[in-house]
């Protein structure tokens, strides 16, 4: 209770503005928030910050996070922080290996779990669609139109593909955006508040946006590329059905990601309802799809030269050049447009 009667300020050191992160350091607050990254980078390069009077050491999403990714990053805060110190770790899926955990440097560890295996809730509906690979943005845009009014947040695999999906649903008259690593952290933001003030219907992101967001009102989450890691899915589907909530997901398997589903089947303990579709329905877009995609690409091209000739990070969609209007006929279509 004394902690928190005392709490008096709290920095989110995250993004890249440096200076002012420091400035706010300066000033001892009692909690900060940061990305592993980051808080090396302020121990190590901003005067008079240091972490040696640390008592809590708190990690959301730890199985991520004592991932070998952040591993010199995770060692570098742990060495300058009191070994007397209270841990906690939190993620809907943790790690079995005592060799990660351990880096978390544990003292008598007490594990606190609400199942003892992998369960999605019960309110989030799942499905599956089995589909060649060489059709999956025409099923997509199935989808879209038949659960049209609703919020999606389809997740792709890389940057790339996050992008030219993005660019393809645009040219068909969807309000989609994209979010993912390569954009700045401006756009990354613009994006998603965009989408969360409903702007925006569908959000198409990477693993990035696939851990703590808390957006409500997501009503279905696709699995456009199906996550490599099973876990993965767990967090991309815990996007919706948030809460108490009802939601849906969608993953789409093609003839490559048989084995990679069965494991994500095994993972939650359920095997999981096709999605109903009408096949014919399907074939019948894939004429305009295959325009959209060819103007997609278009777009893709006609950005990355623009950014190498300026060097700079113009990765909104939005900002596309004039090719969609050459499909739309100039004019914005509304969505449910065929
Ligand atoms: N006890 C509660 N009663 C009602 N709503 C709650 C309660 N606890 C949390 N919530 C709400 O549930 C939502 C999800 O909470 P939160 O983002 O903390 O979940 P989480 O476990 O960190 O999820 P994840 O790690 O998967 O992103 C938030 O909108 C939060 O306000």
């Amino acid at each position: 209770m004394k902690v928190v009667e005392n709490l008096s300020s709290t920095v989110i050191v995250g993004g890249i503005d440096s200076m002012s992160q420091s400035l706010a350091l300066a000033k001892k607050p009692h909690i900060i928030i940061a990305t592993p990254g980051r808080l090396v980078d302020h121990l190590e390069n901003t005067k008079g910050f240091n972490l040696r009077a640390l008592k809590f050491l708190v990690m959301d999403e730890a199985d991520r996070i004592l991932n070998m990714d952040f591993e010199t990053e995770v060692d570098k805060i742990l060495k300058v922080i009191p070994r007397d110190r209270k841990t906690f770790l939190f993620s809907a899926t943790m790690t079995k290996q005592v060799q990660k955990l351990q880096r978390a440097a544990l003292k008598n560890p007490v594990k606190c779990a609400v199942s003892s295996k992998y369960q999605t809730v019960e309110k989030l509906q799942q499905y599956y669609i089995f589909i060649p690979s060489k059709f999956k943005d025409s099923y997509l845009v199935y989808i879209l139109n038949e659960l049209a009014g609703n919020s999606f947040m389809i997740f792709c695999s890389t940057c790339n593909n996050t992008q030219r999906t993005a660019l393809l649903l645009r040219n068909l008259g969807f309000t989609a955006i994209p979010l993912h690593g390569q954009m700045s952290q401006n756009k990354r933001l613009g994006s998603l508040n965009k989408f969360k003030a409903k702007a925006r219907s569908i959000l198409l992101a990477t693993d990035v946006a696939s851990r703590g967001l808390d957006i409500p009102h997501v009503d279905v989450v696709i699995n456009f590329d199906i996550p490599t890691h099973s876990k993965d899915y767990i967090h991309r589907v815990g996007r919706t059905a948030r809460a108490g909530r009802s939601g849906k997901s969608i993953t789409f398997v093609t003839q490559y990601d048989v084995e990679l589903f069965q494991r994500i089947e095994h993972l939650i303990g359920k095997k999981l309802p096709a999605f109903p579709m009408q096949e014919e329905e399907v074939m019948m877009l894939t004429e305009r799809v295959a325009e959209a995609q060819r103007f997609a690409r278009m777009e893709l091209r006609e950005q990355g030269e623009k950014k190498r000739s300026r060097n700079a990070d113009d990765d909104d969609t939005e900002e596309a050049l004039g090719v969609r209007k050459k499909v739309a006929g100039g004019k914005k279509k509304k969505r449910k447009a065929f």
